[in-house]
């Protein structure tokens, strides 16, 4: 199958999340023995995976934390406190363990997957799939970053691997990724899909001052009247913005909410990928949990078009999917309180009248 095939039939086998399964699970939660609604967004969150599974009776998830890296053409505008070459010296610290994701996917008991989309000059790091499309997008300021059989490409590599992980066990799947550069592409998609000016989607990223940071601003303005003519169509935006980990990302969202598998969705960058799953279909939406609020102010607004709470918000701004690696063992323990708490029933209490 082609990889536009690909991306269509998985596109076209997204479906909504199950009402009926979502109203048993919400009175599953509404039987337990506190008062309703005490545990706040930990009922929501299970009660959204049970819809989605299409079974209250869920257990206890087999988690794994993809991280996608790529490098992005823009980074030679200037807009990150870090060089380039910072993303493949990372892509040693997640296969050799010592990267803040590796260390959170280890305490959340999750298998780590690191792939290159697209990274200049890799290194050769055992573990890593080489997944590269091409290295590195070009830079958008000046055209588009990819073409849109590469980004077309990059999604069949994120559908493939979600694919792959559902098939080997995986029901819970944490986005991560790496790219220097790839907050001002983050701030470029979330502008021209949401209709937001860059001055709002624009933030620190690594760390840049007020005065870098309007640099940035207006290296975006630049990219979105660059490519404003392609605004209405997301495949195209993708394409014409970037970046590869981006889209390989949308299409582990993709693949995913086709097996009816959660995702945690990270910080600003893989908000970003899902902002472009959520335009490719809709529906993938009922797959998502947000894991964490960065700090970068274009997040909550993408959130916000996502329909998405938070469920943390310990400032962190990391990327790597190290937020979504934090949220698993939140997801999981939503998950047992729908599965294993006591119900009044069971207590031999009646929920309606106020133990005296
Ligand atoms: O996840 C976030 O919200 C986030 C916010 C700021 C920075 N990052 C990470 O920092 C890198 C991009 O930052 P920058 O300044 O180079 O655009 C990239 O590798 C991201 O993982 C990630
Ligand atoms: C060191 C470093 C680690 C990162 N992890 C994700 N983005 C990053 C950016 C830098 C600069």
């Amino acid at each position: 199958m082609t990889d536009l095939t690909v991306l269509m039939s998985t596109i076209e086998a997204i479906r909504p999340a199950s009402d009926q399964t979502r109203r048993e699970a919400t009175a599953a939660m509404a039987d337990k023995v506190k008062p309703l609604g005490s545990l706040g967004l930990l009922e929501e969150v299970a009660i959204r995976i049970a819809a989605l599974r299409g079974r209250v009776d869920l257990p206890d998830p087999t988690p794994a934390v993809v991280v996608c890296a790529a490098d992005h053409g823009i980074a030679r505008e200037g807009v990150s406190a870090f060089p380039q070459a910072v993303t493949g010296l990372m892509l040693t610290a997640f296969g050799t363990g010592g990267a803040a994701v590796a260390v959170l996917s280890r305490a959340a008991g999750a298998r780590l997957v690191v792939a290159d989309l697209g990274v200049i000059d890799p290194p050769v790091v055992p573990g890593v799939l080489d997944l590269s499309i091409r290295p590195g997008t070009a830079n958008s300021v000046d055209g588009p970053a990819m073409t849109p059989a590469e980004a077309t490409a990059a999604l069949r590599q994120g559908i493939d691997l979600a694919h792959e992980l559902v098939d080997d066990g995986v029901d819970l799947i944490a986005l991560g990724e790496m790219g220097i550069g790839n907050t001002t592409t983050a701030s470029a998609l979330t502008a021209a899909l949401l209709g937001l000016d860059a001055a709002a989607t624009c933030g620190r990223g690594t760390g840049l001052d007020d005065e870098q940071v309007a640099h940035k601003v207006s290296v975006v303005d630049q990219v979105l009247a660059r490519h404003a003519s392609v605004s209405d169509d997301p495949l195209a935006v993708l394409a014409a913005m970037g970046g590869l980990e981006v889209a390989a990302l949308a299409g582990v969202v993709l693949g995913a909410a086709e097996r009816k598998v959660p995702v945690l969705v990270d910080g600003f960058i893989t908000g970003a990928a899902a902002l472009v799953a959520a335009r490719l279909a809709p529906a993938c939406t009922d797959a998502m949990v947000a894991a964490h609020l960065s700090p970068e102010p274009g997040h909550a607004l993408q959130l916000a078009a996502l329909g998405l709470r938070p469920l943390l918000d310990l400032q962190m701004r990391l990327g790597e999917g190290s937020g979504a690696a934090l949220a698993i063992n939140v997801v999981r323990s939503s998950i047992a309180v729908l599965t294993e708490m006591a119900t009044f029933a069971s207590l031999g209490l009646d929920q309606t009248s106020p133990v005296t």
